[in-house]
């Protein structure tokens, strides 16, 4: 079966400074992975080790030097026109910090319901029924619609996040660092939202951490990033039992285990 994402040996590199004094960073080398359908993919790795560039290339926020990128089997660096329109609703993000993304003066609602209004989607009377179930799925109270950012929590606020992240019905989510900015209280209910939306909704996730733990709290499948390469990948069992480099029991050894709610 076709992957849902297809990732091949994608290099991407900056240059940058003046012509006496090139400075050249490869952000990421020869990186391959797939994530198929309803998977979720965690990349680990420090920070600098090109994760977020990955999200950043697969939603077509940047381009790669070379390599490619195939969404359902189709090279994303051809879309244009319509095509690009749909990769815009298929790939949604969210990154870590929900003060700086949310826009304070929009309302909850308004904020669900400007994907859909860009997008010239449902009628008013489908986006009421759609915000409240998002509001349900993301475990928010229906009462949260009329409020405004600044009335919420970090954990709050990452929840509306998803909820507009989700309102387009995305293949795939990218999901940069969602809980780094979140007190460790907060981490552990922010996750669970993102397990239960798997069970829930079958969606297809690139979860991207630098903690280790957090990754395999959510992940079917990690990859290990390190200076831009991808050094390990497997299932989080194979590599808490047996990670095959020296980086991985590095990260191994940092941090707690995240257990699950009740
Ligand atoms: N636009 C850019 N111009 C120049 N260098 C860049 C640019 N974007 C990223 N880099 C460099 O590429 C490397 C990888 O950065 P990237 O942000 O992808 O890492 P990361 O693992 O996501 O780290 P973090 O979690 O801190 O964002 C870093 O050395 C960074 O400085």
């Amino acid at each position: 079966m076709t992957p849902l994402v297809e990732v091949q040996a994608l290099n991407r590199v900056f240059t940058s400074g003046s012509m006496f004094a090139r400075r050249r960073v490869s952000a990421v080398q020869d990186v391959s992975f797939t994530i198929a359908a309803g998977e979720t993919y965690g990349l680990v790795g420090e920070s600098g080790s090109g994760k977020s560039t990955v999200a950043r290339l697969i939603s077509r926020l940047d381009t790669p030097t070379s390599g490619s990128i195939r969404l359902d089997g189709r090279d994303i660096a051809g879309l244009r026109g319509r095509e690009l329109t749909q990769l815009r609703r298929d790939v949604q993000m969210v990154f870590q910090d929900p003060y700086s993304a949310l826009n304070p003066r929009m309302s909850v609602q308004e904020l669900v319901y400007e994907p859909w209004r860009i997008h010239g989607l449902h009628s008013p009377e489908q986006r009421r029924t759609r915000l409240i179930r998002l509001l349900d799925q993301v475990g928010l109270p229906r009462s949260a619609a009329q409020r405004k950012p600044v009335e919420f929590s970090g954990g709050q606020r990452q929840r509306i996040m998803i909820a507009r992240a989700l309102a387009l019905e995305p293949r795939l989510l990218i999901a940069d660092e969602p809980v780094s900015a979140l007190d460790v209280s907060v981490q552990a209910q922010v996750l669970n939202v993102f397990k239960d939306l798997q069970e829930q909704l079958g969606l297809a996730c690139l979860f991207i951490s630098h903690d280790l733990s957090v990754v395999e709290f959510v992940s079917d499948r990690i990859g290990v990033m390190y200076l831009g390469e991808l050094i390990e990948e497997g299932r989080p069992a194979e590599i808490y039992r047996a990670p095959k480099t020296e980086y991985t029991r590095r990260l191994l050894t940092a941090i707690p285990r995240i257990e699950a709610g009740p």
